[in-house]
């Protein structure tokens, strides 16, 4: 079974990630240090792929698809079925560039209107924090700035901090589906569809009077 480019693995559902920022500032090498625990430079960091990889979640081994992406440039419409493909999304800066991190506030704004009604998973990246001499953007700031859209890590460090911060957005995006599936689960069952409707009728019925008995006035 199928939906939104999901696949059920078992009983365990994929997990698409997109990972989104500013041209340059690593994304490509992030996903490798992820896929790999290493950095490395020989890369093919022009192509826009998706890398599936494995995560265990809850006792099971879940699939997770990571779509790395070309960079984005301010103003750019973002691509609408990608925004929809993606469970989650990590958002990447380079510390040795303001401008990217303004991208990754224009970004946040961008995919909370395209997905208006969820509270979609997102993990801003800060990027480059070893080339400490060319540091434009202070890591603490970024962090508080962003604090109340999602998680926040510095990504050059440890590989394990890279690997940790994708496996807890993984279990933040299956811990929101879950909750997702179970909502339409209840909203589908009959009594609950019955009373929804009895409630919304009463509340037509209550504006109806309302406008009634303000019409009358005039
Ligand atoms: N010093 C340092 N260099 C990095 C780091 N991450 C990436 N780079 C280098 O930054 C350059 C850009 O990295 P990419 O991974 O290609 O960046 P990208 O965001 O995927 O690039 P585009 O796909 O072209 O937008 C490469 O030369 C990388 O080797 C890092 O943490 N530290």
């Amino acid at each position: 079974m199928e939906d939104r480019g999901h696949k059920l693995n078992g009983c365990c559902r994929d997990i698409n990630i997109a990972v989104l920022g500013a041209k340059h500032v690593g994304k490509s090498a992030m996903i490798v240090r992820f896929l790999t625990g290493r950095f490395i430079g020989d890369y093919d960091s022009e192509m826009e792929a998706v890398f599936s990889t494995h995560v265990p979640i809850d006792g099971k081994q879940c699939t997770v698809n990571i779509m790395d992406t070309a960079g984005y440039v301010p103003d750019q419409e973002l691509k609408e079925d990608l925004v929809m493909w993606a469970d989650g999304f990590i958002l990447v800066f380079s510390l040795t560039d303001t401008h990217s991190f303004q991208v990754v506030e224009e970004l946040i704004t961008e995919l909370r209107k395209i997905r208006e009604d969820e509270r979609i998973p997102i993990l801003v990246a800060a990027n480059k924090s070893d080339l400490v001499h060319l540091r434009t953007v202070n890591s603490a700031e970024a962090e508080t700035s962003v604090s109340d859209q999602g998680m926040f890590i510095s990504a050059s460090e440890e590989p394990e901090s890279v690997k940790n911060a994708f496996l807890k957005l993984c279990k933040q995006i299956r811990c929101v589906s879950k909750k997702r599936e179970k909502l339409s689960w209840t909203l589908q069952r009959p009594a609950v569809a019955a009373k929804l409707q009895i409630r919304q009728s009463l509340k037509n019925l209550a504006e109806k009077k309302l406008w009634r008995s303000r019409t009358s006035t005039f």
